[in-house]
């Protein structure tokens, strides 16, 4: 009885805490709906997405979180306020390489949060297709893996795009092998993307060793496929894959490493201002790649400047042997950063800027 009175005096003050809160809620949302009002003054387009400044507020949130919530849930939390507000504003189209259930679109929620509308395209080319020709305000696509690197697909089509890179996402990845066999040993065909297949290599050695792999454009294609087929077909792919297209997990975390992660880029056709902790991705080339490389970094070493990655492909022009994708700490209207690239240009046969954007959050 005395226990019964307790609880209901909690949750009654759970109650008057939810009224403030849902009262905050619509209020915080009508102020961003202000907001959008003065950037239409302003002659902003409709697109009030402002990447920026989501992830100055997400990181001045886990600085001052005193908890017992966890400043990553409070993060996350906020994550999903941020993108009904937004939406409240005028809702997002983002495009992501699907079918629905891939970790692509995975990574779009976690960066956008739940109220975007979400399109599946169904290449990495489609992707930045539908935010070239306006059908989507942005895209995610996977760039690199930790344990398999780079997914040469996406470095490539930066080199034609006119596209900015807005935002990266990390995601943990775990892989699943989904399918409709009573038993591993009844299986003659695995389907996935050859990234899922490279993860899985040793698993799949030593659990399957006499089956056909067979890559596809994706892992949620593989699923969507398999469920049209026979108990010899398995796909690997991710674990909510099977629920969307009804099989069994038949092996979970199959992944050789466990912690892999996928890296995920944000593209959108506008530029991004600096949120004070930020990236610049370049493409550069050169025309003798092994002595000219030393004097393109120079400007960045001497400028204290820490380059985080650079990678390396052909042109495809025929011009140039070699093009640079090179991504370096601090945002490119800071002026250090600006300096350096400016020399930096003048080594390089090509030089361009392929975005400066927020270093991941979540
Ligand atoms: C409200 C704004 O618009 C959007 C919504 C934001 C929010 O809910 O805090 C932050 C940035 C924008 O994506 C703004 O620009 O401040």
């Amino acid at each position: 009885m005395k226990e019964q009175k307790a609880l209901q005096q909690i949750r009654q003050q759970i109650d008057d805490i939810d009224l403030h809160i849902q009262q905050l809620l619509n209020k915080r949302t009508a102020l961003a709906q202000e907001v959008a009002k003065v950037k239409i003054e302003n002659g902003e387009s409709t697109n009030f997405y402002r990447p920026d400044r989501e992830a100055m507020v997400l990181r001045t949130l886990m600085e001052r979180n005193e908890g017992p919530l966890a400043a990553q849930e409070v993060a996350r939390l906020f994550r999903e306020i941020m993108s009904a507000c937004l939406a409240a504003e005028q809702p997002l189209q983002v495009a992501y390489l699907g079918p629905e259930g891939s970790f692509t679109q995975a990574a779009a929620q976690k960066h956008f949060g739940g109220s975007v509308e979400l399109q599946s395209v169904s290449t990495i080319a489609n992707v930045f297709r539908a935010v070239e020709t306006e059908h989507a305000c942005y895209g995610v696509v996977p760039v690199e893996n930790s344990s398999e690197g780079v997914i040469s697909h996406t470095l490539d089509r930066f080199i034609t795009s006119p596209l900015k890179i807005n935002g990266e996402v990390t995601l943990p990845i775990h892989h699943y092998l989904l399918g409709k066999a009573a038993s591993l040993q009844d299986i003659t065909h695995v389907y996935a993307h050859p990234q899922a297949l490279a993860q899985c290599r040793q698993w799949l050695g030593d659990q399957l060793p006499q089956v056909e792999l067979i890559p596809l454009d994706s892992n949620s294609e593989a699923a969507k496929r398999v469920a049209t087929m026979g108990a010899s077909a398995a796909a690997i792919a991710a674990s909510n894959a099977a629920e969307i297209y009804g099989l069994q997990v038949l092996a979970n975390n199959i992944e050789d490493e466990s912690d892999n992660t996928t890296r995920f880029l944000v593209i959108g056709a506008k530029d991004v201002g600096p949120s004070g902790v930020d990236k610049t991705a370049l493409l550069v080339a050169t025309k003798n790649k092994s002595g000219a490389l030393q004097n393109l970094l120079k400007p960045l070493a001497e400028s204290g400047i820490s380059m985080t990655r650079i990678e390396s492909r052909p042109s495809r022009k025929g011009i140039w042997e070699y093009v640079f994708f090179i991504d370096i700490e601090g945002h490119i209207d800071e002026q250090p950063v600006a300096e350096a690239l400016e020399r930096l240009e003048q080594e390089s046969s090509m030089f361009r800027i392929l975005g400066s954007y927020p270093k991941a959050v979540l």
